[in-house]
């Protein structure tokens, strides 16, 4: 290891940037897919990339196994660097590297095993050493009746689940999964889903997962980046950015899944409705909302949760709650004082 290096860290870009030339002639523009990307990920963690269609997600990772070069920047895989590399000098790189996608690309032409039994082949396995692996690994994803099938006589989480396997099959120690569950229903999404999680548990493979789907990230992802037209714009534990995420961009896609907040048209429903002042309280692990209502009840004022949800996380509340507050003006006052003091506490009617 070079100094300075990080044991933990199994890939790492720094400020990695990938233009596209599309178009010709008068129509040829300059598209920057990755627009400086600086980023750690952890040896063993499962690392999720969200944003929204276009936001480059995809490059990102295709950097990762050399698919895309890299137009400027540094990309680094187990402490090897990737960027400037012929495709010869990538191969024990890649080899490293499982990929699993969105449509599956199996082979229609192999049965299931020799789906599996691919990357092993080309990996100059042992004829042996190859059926005991397939056998293995056809267990692990629950499908050791379906050797002999081939791929069109599969449902569609079947197919991802050889994908899974072929992808894991010559011990890599970073498996991509683009998109991999969205052409999926969601109970087939939760199945392969809990296969990466297990795959990384019992094989300690390091998980990078794109996806725009936030539930899908909140459930397995340790830690998590946003990415807006090409930037990562926030990036952090999965429990951090869900329960404070600090860009509009990030605070969007939370609220996709986490509707505690409510939304313009609700609102002016509850305004209508309200008898006092409308107020949106922020809930975080720690911050003791109760305590402050019930003191503020036994003071005479009254308060009616209209809106909210709170959620937990990676063991850590988070969630926020509208709350109407009536009784004295200034009980009332002093009442959006204390929880002000507490937490973030939005006044959004008066
Ligand atoms: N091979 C290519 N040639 C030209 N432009 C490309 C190419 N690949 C990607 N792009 C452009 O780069 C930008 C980022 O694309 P990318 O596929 O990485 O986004 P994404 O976040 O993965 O999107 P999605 O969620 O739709 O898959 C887009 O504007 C896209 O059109």
């Amino acid at each position: 290891m070079r100094p300075g290096e990080d044991a933990e860290v199994i890939v790492r870009f720094e400020d990695a940037i990938k233009t596209f030339e599309t178009g010709k002639g008068k129509l040829r523009r300059e598209v920057t897919a990755v627009d400086g990307v600086t980023l750690s990920i952890r040896r063993g963690e499962i690392y999720g990339v969200i944003g929204y269609s276009g936001a480059g997600k995809s490059t990102l990772v295709r950097l990762i196994n050399g698919l895309e070069p890299v137009t400027g920047g540094v990309v680094e895989v187990d402490g090897q660097r990737v960027d400037g590399r012929t495709e010869e000098q990538l191969a024990p790189i890649r080899r490293e590297i499982g990929m699993i996608f969105q449509q599956f690309n199996l082979f229609t032409s192999r049965t299931v095993a020799g789906n599996v039994e691919y990357p092993l082949v080309r990996a100059g396995w042992s004829k042996d050493k190859r059926k005991a692996r397939v056998e293995e690994l056809l267990r692990f994803v629950g499908l050791s009746e379906r050797a002999g099938n081939y791929p069109e006589q599969l449902s569609g989480g079947q197919k991802q689940r050889v994908g899974i396997a072929r992808a894991l099959a010559a011990q890599p120690k970073i498996l991509l999964a683009d998109e991999s569950t969205s052409a999926l229903d969601p109970e087939t999404t939760q199945e392969v889903l809990n296969l990466l999680r297990r795959a990384n548990r019992e094989f300690g493979i390091t998980v990078v997962l794109i996806t725009h789907e936030m539930d899908v990230v909140r459930s397995i992802a340790d830690r998590v980046a946003v990415m807006d037209s090409g930037r990562v714009v926030e990036e952090g534990p999965t429990a951090r950015v869900f329960s404070a995420p600090e860009t509009d961009t990030a605070r969007k896609f939370v609220a996709t899944v986490s509707h505690d907040e409510p939304d313009s048209e609700e609102l002016s429903y509850l305004s209508e409705q309200s008898k006092g002042r409308l107020v949106v309280v922020d809930v975080r692990e720690g911050v003791d909302v109760g305590s402050v209502l019930s003191a503020a009840a036994a003071r005479g004022v009254q308060f009616q949760i209209v809106f909210g949800g709170v959620s937990v996380l990676q063991r850590q509340s988070f969630g926020s709650l509208t709350v109407d507050l009536t009784g004295e003006r200034h009980e009332v006052d002093r009442t959006i004082d204390e929880l002000s003091q507490l937490t973030t506490v939005k006044e959004v009617s008066a």
